[in-house]
């Protein structure tokens, strides 16, 4: 690294605003009212050594402590003598974690890790991605969430229920980290496909930031996983004793959303105007309003709707190769009408405008959805939710899957349903005599919720279906060939898309950014990748993909206007590498 270019990172490392000294943040820009009033934070930093070194899971190496390290942090005697390298100490836990069988037993003990030594978690997460992501991330994680009651030590991320209400600022204080980068918030109304599960949901911004660490390479101190909770509408939580949460039923309307402004407002006020909060499994009657509440003021993106949005137009796009013709050649349906259905469809919308020049609304035509109760069409449009009414068209009403397909011919079908195994052999052999290579995404979380499986799809269309999915499915041999499914989750944006954020110093989400990031995720699909009937590069690379995916989106940023840090680097995709968090220990 040159020396200039080792200066914008270190500049880039110390992104966040310097704080005043009554705690706030400067207002950099002129916008946040973060320097009036702010409270003492009622703690202090020590600098741990000894005993309570071994114990802070930011310092903690283990037995990779060196000779010279034990003595002058006085710990000698608190370990035993062996000095072991990370590299053993990663071989070790990685064979000890092969030993559990139940994948739940492996998030515990990651998790355990996590707690105990931060930097071999996430040595361990990013050399061994493949075979950990299904574990950090869906569907174990699910899983996780649904357990999260009873499986949890210690509390991990910033709960702030109603109780708190009118001192979310305090609350935000409390958190010993300052220089907060990246705040994934849930209110837990729709994790994955499980439903309401209420403050258990906690799994899920934790599991997002560590990816955002793992995978794009932001720092896990800059990242802060937060809880909202306005109570639950899960009748077997409510009734559960171990339950974690509020024990009441989830508040709505005014009461919702005035909670939801303090909170926005005191994150402003609090980490300044850069800090990206990421929404992340929010029910869709709030997730669309808050987007579009807060996406004039403060750095927000909806990873369901505009992740989502991304990653599939990438595999899309990638999928021509497989396919032929162009985006606008295509019919598209997709099975769910929700953040994820619709936030898709009007990416692709977007797309196939920019590229013909046509209008967006002309682009909307080959694109159908289909809800909980058929195909929407104009004969609805009166009464149906926002999202949907740029997608009711002329036709006859349809209620059926089946019939929907045979009506509209679709290249691709599209599950976005959160219903498991909708896709059915009748639907997959439609599909098959339509298209010669047909399209089929069940992007569903986790497994169960999956429309179809991989093995169910390549063997219902004699191998000829291109499949990826939203949780992962092992390779299948159909015919003497092996099928590799993809895995198309939102995963391959959001870490990238976030870090590139933070490195232009983005003060807003633009459409224009996702479609940057989602051309800069489908570039990095190979030859040898379309070979094996892939649509997506494999997660082996997926720093390196993140990298460019950061540089598209700050490239972006900067060309929109919003990018704020000056001046642009001159090598982006380089300045991110050179950016990004390693989990190699410190002196
Ligand atoms: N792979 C990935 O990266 C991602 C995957 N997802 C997954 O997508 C799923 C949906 O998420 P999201 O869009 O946020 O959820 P939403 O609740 O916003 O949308 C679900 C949609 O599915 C429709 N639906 C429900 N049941 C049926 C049915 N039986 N037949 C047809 N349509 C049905 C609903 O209809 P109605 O409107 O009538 O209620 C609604 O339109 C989840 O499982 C989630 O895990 C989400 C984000 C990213
Ligand atoms: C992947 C994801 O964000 C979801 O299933 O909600
Ligand atoms: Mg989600």
């Amino acid at each position: 690294m040159d020396s200039k270019m080792k200066e914008k990172s270190e500049a880039v490392l110390d992104m966040s605003p310097t704080s005043t000294v009554g705690g706030g943040v400067e207002d950099i820009y002129g916008e946040d009212r973060a320097t009036e009033d702010q409270l003492i934070t009622p703690w202090t930093f020590a600098v741990s050594s000894g005993y309570n070194l071994l114990r802070d899971p930011r310092y903690n190496k283990g037995l990779a402590i060196t000779e010279n390290e034990r003595d002058v942090h006085y710990l000698r005697g608190l370990l035993p003598p062996a000095v072991i390298p990370q590299e053993l100490q990663e071989k070790r836990l990685m064979q000890s974690l092969r030993r559990y069988e139940v994948p739940l037993n492996k998030y515990v003990a990651l998790m355990e890790l996590e707690e105990r030594n931060k930097r071999l978690f996430y040595k361990l997460l990013i050399d061994n991605v493949e075979e950990l992501l299904p574990i950090v991330y869906t569907p174990t994680v699910g899983e996780a969430c649904q357990k999260y009651g009873s499986i949890f030590k210690r509390p991990q991320g910033l709960y702030i229920s109603l109780k708190e209400k009118g001192r979310i600022l305090e609350v935000l204080k409390n958190w010993p980290e300052r220089k907060i980068q990246v705040i994934v918030v849930t209110d837990g109304e729709r994790i994955l496909g499980l439903g309401d599960l209420g403050c258990q949901g906690m799994g899920i911004p934790v599991g997002k930031l560590a990816l955002y660490t793992a995978l794009g390479g932001v720092g896990p101190s800059a990242c802060l996983p937060i809880t909202i909770d306005v109570g639950t509408n899960n009748e077997q939580l409510l009734k559960d004793e171990f339950y974690i949460g509020l024990r009441q039923k989830r508040a709505i309307g005014k009461k919702y959303y005035d909670f939801l402004d303090e909170f926005m407002k005191a994150v402003k006020q609090n980490y300044g105007e850069k800090v990206l909060v990421q929404y992340e499994d929010f029910a869709n009657h709030n997730a669309f309003e808050l987007l579009a509440k807060y996406d004039t003021t403060h750095l927000v993106f909806n990873d369901d709707i505009q992740g989502t949005a991304a990653v599939v137009l990438a595999g899309l796009v990638a999928s021509l190769k497989l396919l032929g013709g162009s985006l606008a050649d295509h019919t598209f349906l997709f099975f769910g009408a929700g953040e994820a259905g619709t936030g898709i469809a009007e990416l692709i919308a977007l797309a196939i405008s920019k590229k013909t020049n046509a209008p967006v609304e002309e682009a909307r035509k080959n694109i159908w959805l289909v809800d909980s109760k058929g195909l929407i069409v104009n004969a609805q449009k009166e009464s149906l939710q926002a999202h949907k009414k740029p997608w009711a068209h002329e036709h006859e009403p349809v209620n059926n899957l089946l019939d929907t397909i045979k009506a509209i011919m679709p290249a691709a079908i599209i599950g976005t349903s959160g219903v498991g195994k909708t896709f059915t052999k009748e639907v997959i052999e439609a599909m098959a005599s339509i298209n010669k290579r047909p399209l089929i995404m069940a992007l569903s979380n986790p497994t169960a919720q999956s429309e179809c499986t991989a093995e169910e799809a390549y063997t219902w269309s004699e191998g000829r279906a291109v499949f990826a999915s939203g949780s992962p499915f092992p390779p299948v041999e159909y015919n003497n060939k092996l099928h590799i499914p993809s895995q198309a989750n939102n995963c391959y944006i959001f870490p990238g898309f976030g870090f590139g954020l933070v490195m232009a110093g983005a003060i807003r989400v633009h459409n224009d950014m996702l479609l940057a990031a989602s051309e800069a995720l489908a570039s990095q699909v190979t030859e040898e990748h379309y070979g094996k009937g892939m649509i997506y590069p494999p997660f082996g690379n997926i720093r390196k993909i993140s990298a460019h995916i950061a540089a598209n989106v700050a490239a972006k940023g900067y060309e929109l206007g919003v990018a704020t840090r000056l001046p642009q680097p001159a090598d982006l995709v380089k300045y991110a590498e050179s950016c990004m968090y390693t989990p190699n220990y410190r002196s």
